[in-house]
């Protein structure tokens, strides 16, 4: 059997709707990820299935970081992941249309779209009339040549077959990426990781900048049911390694701490979690990352 793969950004404002949408994709098995985690900064999001195709989404961190002002390498390093994808999926809102951040959007692809594959996808068709629909899909094809356009309503679910169908044919031709057995145990490490990204945003508030990343290096069942889980948060610099440890290590504890808590209680288990905080200065290196996830990766991707 032929099979393909490869992978798709999902990139818009926030709020936008990428995670309901990602939900809908990867159907109930993997949906869990994202009902969890509300605001998603994981860079992959989920493995949806399409016949012989398996679809990757992927995220695009940073991308919008309201009240920070990112200069021209985060810029760079943002789009890296649109760029890196096979299939670049932009999700505008359809009662909000074209907005100041879509407009930057707009201007991004103008710079990294050529020859590439994106396609519009315009959401919450369900929130306006279809002749607001019409102009906003007009306006918009005028300003990029998308691939496709689509109508969608996450939520609701219309217009979701025909964009996934659609992916899966845009795909080349290839091995899965994620071996079958695997998709299942994906996720949970994912919301793992998240969790403990979440509780360190919390804490930290806005004393970090956004790149900072936590990836699950380890995941150990234990004979007493119970799970040995080691993540390693990654930082950029060595002065934001200071920040997350905290006086004393007393930051990092706590972070620990809470994490294990939500992690414990959402496996109905008991767990130990190590986190260790290492520098990575170009953490957005796709091909370093996916590599360290597991991926095989074909020749000349990513
Ligand atoms: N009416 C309507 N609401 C939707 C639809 N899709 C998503 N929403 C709502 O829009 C809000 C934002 O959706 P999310 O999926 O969290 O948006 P997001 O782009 O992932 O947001 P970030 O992860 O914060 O970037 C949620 O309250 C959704 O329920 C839709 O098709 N129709």
């Amino acid at each position: 059997m032929t099979t393909r793969a490869g992978f798709v950004a999902l990139i818009g404002e926030p709020n936008a709707g990428k995670s309901t949408l990602t939900n809908r994709m990867v159907g109930a098995k993997v949906s869990i990820v994202t009902h969890k985690v509300q605001t998603t900064r994981a860079r992959i999001r989920g493995v949806a299935l399409e016949g012989d195709a398996q679809i990757v989404f992927v995220d695009t961190p940073g991308l919008f970081e309201p009240k920070r002002r990112l200069d021209r390498a985060m810029v760079a390093a943002a789009w890296g992941g649109a760029a890196d994808a096979d299939i670049t999926v932009l999700l505008v809102e359809a009662q909000r249309g074209i907005t100041p951040g879509v407009e930057t959007i707009l201007e991004g692809l103008a710079e990294i779209g050529k020859g590439r594959t994106i396609a519009l996808a315009i959401n919450k068709i369900d929130r306006v009339k279809s002749e607001a629909l019409l102009s906003l899909t007009e306006a918009l094809n005028e300003r990029f040549d998308f691939a496709q356009t689509f109508m969608i309503s996450a939520e609701k679910g219309h217009g979701v077959q025909a964009l996934r169908e659609w992916l899966a044919g845009q795909l080349p031709e290839g091995p899965w990426l994620y071996p079958e057995d695997q998709i299942a145990d994906l996720p949970l490490r994912m919301i793992a990781a998240e969790m403990t990204r979440e509780k360190l945003t919390l804490r930290l508030h806005q004393e970090l900048p956004y790149q900072l990343t936590v990836e699950t290096e380890s995941w150990e069942e234990r004979k007493d049911g119970s799970a040995r889980v080691d993540q390693i948060i990654y930082v950029m610099r060595d002065g934001h390694k200071g920040i997350v440890l905290g006086n004393k290590g007393s930051t990092i504890k706590a972070i620990s701490q809470a994490s294990r808590e939500e992690l414990s209680e959402f496996l109905g288990r008991k767990v130990h979690l190590f986190l260790q905080v290492k520098v990575r200065e170009n953490w957005l290196n796709e091909a370093e990352r996916y590599s360290e996830m597991g991926l095989d990766f074909r020749d000349g991707k990513a």
